[in-house]
C-alpha cells in the first residue's frame, strides 16, 4: 500500500534494463513521495542498485519513464542528475585516490570556482571545507591527497559532496555496513534531517533492523520485479525476509554453541606489533581458533589485518605464521610471505584490494589457489574449483567467465570470499566479509566460516557488526586508539554494551 497523504514527487513507470542476456531491473513502477525515508530491499543482484543508478544517471535505462513533480524526466548524465536534485553516493569508492578531498568533493564541477579562466583554489578548499562541516566532520585537511584517509573518512566524503547540491532525493547505496557505528549515525542523522526539511532519501541496505529503525516504509525487490510495498506499521521481520527470498529463512543464523574451545597449536603469533596505526599489539591464533576484532573507526582494527598480511609494514613487533607440518614460526614482512605460509585476506576495499575487476569470476577465484595447488592444475580442475564455490555462495552470475565487474555489490564480495575458501590458506584474516551480503547468503558464510573452525582453520574476523562478532567468535578483541584494550571470550552473556564500553 502506498502512503497517501504525502505528495509525491518522483515516479518510475515501468522501468526496464537489460545488461546483455540479463534482465536486471524488469517493469518497475514506483512512486516516492516528499519527506519520506524509503528502504529499498532485495538479494543480492535484484537490481537495487541499477535502478538507483538509472534514476541518477549514472546508467542508461532500457526502457520506462520517470517523472518528477509530473514532469518527464530524463537526465542526461549524474551532473543533470544533481542539477534536478537528484544525488546518490554509490556502494563502491566513488572517489579518485589522487584527488584531495576537495577537488574530489567538487569533481566534474571545477566550473563553478572558474574565475577569469582560472580555477579559484583558495574558494574551492574553503567550499571544500564547508561541505564538510555541514555533514559535522571537522577533522579532515580537504587539501590533502584523499587516499591518505580511510574507506569511511572517503565515504563521509561522498556524502558531504552529494549534501553539497541540497538534493531532494539523496540516494544512499549499501554504504552503512561498511562504515563504524559513528559513520552510521551521521548517515541517520542526514537522513533524519532530509526528511525534516520535506526532501526525499531512498535509502539501501541489508541491514533489516537499521532499516525498520530508520525508514517510513520499504519497497521489496526480487529478481528486478517489485514484490512489495511495506509501509512503517507493517514492518514485520519476518514478513520482509520472506518477502525478498520467497521462502522461509529457518535455523540459527550464527554458531549456536558458546564453546571457544580450539586446538592448542598457535598458527599466527601477533608481537608487540607498531607502526602509525597501531600500538603494541599481541595477539595468537590457534588451530580452530575464531578471534574478532571490534573498535570504532580509527581505532587501527583495518591497519591490523593489513600487517598481518604484509600489505603494511612494522616500526617495531613481528608477524608470525607456522610453517606447514611443523611448529617453526615463519617472520611474515610481505604479501609473498603471507601467501607463501597460506595467510589469505578478505579486504575491505573489494573493488581495489580483493579483486581483478575485469577478469572473469573464475580466474579470481582461482587465482590466490594457484599458487597453493600442488597437483596438476588444469583447466577442467580449475572450472570444477571455480564451480563449487559458485554454488555454495549462490554466486549470482551469467557463467563463471563473466568479468567480476558485472557483478552485484554483494556478488562481488561472495567472490572477494570465496578466493580464499578451499585452497591451502589456513590463517585467514576476513575483514568486514559479509559486507553488502544479503541475509539468505550471509547464513550461508557463516555455516562455512564455522565449518572452517571445525576443520583447523584460524580465523581473524576484524568487523564493525558487533552482532556477528558476537555470534561467530570464540574471543574478541577490542581496539581502540591503535591498541587492544580489553579480551572477551565467548560467551551467552556477552553483549555489545559491554563491547562498546571499551570501544568508545
Ligand atoms: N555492468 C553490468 N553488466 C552486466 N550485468 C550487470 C551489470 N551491472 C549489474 N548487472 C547485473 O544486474 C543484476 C542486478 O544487479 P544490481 O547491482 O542492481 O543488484 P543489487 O540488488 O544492487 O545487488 P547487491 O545487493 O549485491 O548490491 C545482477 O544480476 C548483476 O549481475
Amino acid at each position: 500500500m502506498e502512503n497517501k497523504e504525502k505528495q509525491v514527487f518522483f515516479e518510475t513507470q515501468k522501468l526496464y534494463k537489460k545488461f546483455g542476456e540479463v534482465t536486471a531491473v524488469n517493469e518497475v513502477s514506483m512512486s516516492l513521495h516528499l519527506g519520506e525515508i524509503r528502504g529499498l530491499i532485495g538479494e543480492n543482484g535484484s537490481g537495487k542498485s541499477t535502478i538507483s543508478s538509472i534514476i541518477s544517471a549514472i546508467c542508461p535505462v532500457t526502457s520506462g519513464e520517470m517523472y518528477l513533480f509530473g514532469e518527464a524526466y530524463r537526465p542526461k548524465d549524474p551532473g543533470d542528475a544533481r542539477n534536478h536534485g537528484i544525488s546518490m553516493i554509490v556502494q563502491e569508492t566513488g572517489t579518485i585516490d589522487t584527488l584531495s578531498v576537495a577537488e574530489n568533493i567538487f569533481l566534474g564541477d571545477e566550473k563553478r570556482f572558474l574565475h577569469r579562466g582560472i580555477i579559484d583554489r583558495k574558494r574551492m578548499i574553503a567550499e571544500a571545507k564547508k561541505a564538510m562541516e555541514n555533514i559535522g566532520v571537522t577533522d579532515v585537511d580537504v587539501t590533502q591527497t584523499i587516499v591518505r584517509y580511510s574507506f569511511e573518512t572517503r565515504k563521509l566524503v561522498e556524502v558531504a559532496k552529494a549534501l553539497y547540491y541540497d538534493p531532494t532525493l539523496f540516494i544512499i547505496d549499501e554504504t552503512t555496513t561498511a562504515l563504524s557505528q559513528n559513520g552510521r549515525d551521521i548517515i541517520y542523522r542526514i537522513m533524519k534531517e532530509q526528511k525534516e526539511q520535506g526532501k526525499t532519501v531512498l535509502f539501501i541496505s541489508h541491514d533489516l533492523q537499521e532499516l525498520m529503525d530508520h525508514c517510513d516504509a520499504l519497497t521489496v525487490l526480487r529478481d528486478g520485479i517489485i514484490v512489495d510495498t511495506i509501509e512503517k506499521a507493517g514492518f514485520d521481520e519476518n514478513r520482509i525476509k520472506h518477502s525478498m527470498v520467497g521462502r522461509e529463512l529457518k535455523g540459527d543464523y550464527y554458531r549456536s554453541d558458546y564453546d571457544p574451545a580450539h586446538e592448542a597449536q598457535v598458527m599466527l603469533k601477533v608481537s608487540h606489533a607498531t607502526n602509525e596505526d597501531i600500538k603494541d599489539v599481541s595477539l595468537k591464533l590457534h588451530r580452530g581458533e575464531i578471534v574478532g576484532i571490534a573498535g570504532l573507526s580509527g581505532c587501527g582494527m583495518h591497519q591490523l589485518g593489513r600487517v598481518i598480511f604484509g600489505l603494511d609494514r612494522l616500526t617495531e613487533g613481528q608477524i608470525q605464521a607456522v610453517k606447514e607440518e611443523s611448529e617453526e614460526m615463519i617472520p611474515i614482512r610481505s604479501v609473498a610471505d603471507a601467501l607463501r605460509n597460506r595467510i589469505g585476506y578478505v579486504s575491505k576495499d573489494r573493488d581495489k584490494e580483493a579483486l581483478v575487476l575485469p577478469a572473469s569470476i573464475k580466474d579470481n577465484l582461482v587465482l590466490p589457489a594457484l599458487s597453493q595447488w600442488d597437483k596438476i592444475i588444469t583447466p577442467r580442475s580449475e572450472r570444477k574449483y571455480a564451480h563449487q564455490q559458485i554454488d555454495s555462495l549462490a554466486i549470482k552470475c551469467s557463467s563463471m567467465n563473466q568479468s567480476v565487474g558485472e557483478l552485484s555489490g554483494g556478488n562481488k564480495q561472495k567472490v572477494s570470499f570465496g578466493k580464499w575458501i578451499g585452497n591451502k590458506s589456513k590463517i585467514i584474516v576476513m575483514d568486514s566479509p559479509t559486507r553488502g551480503v544479503d541475509i539468505g547468503v550471509k547464513n550461508t558464510m557463516y555455516q562455512l566460516i564455522y565449518k572452517m573452525k571445525k576443520e583447523g582453520y584460524a580465523i581473524l574476523i576484524i568487523s564493525e557488526e558487533m552482532p556477528e562478532l558476537i555470534g561467530m567468535c570464540d574471543s574478541i578483541l577490542v581496539m581502540k586508539d591503535g591498541e587492544v584494550k580489553k579480551r572477551f571470550d565467548r560467551s551467552r552473556e556477552l553483549s555489545e554494551s559491554q563491547i562498546i564500553e571499551y570501544m568508545i
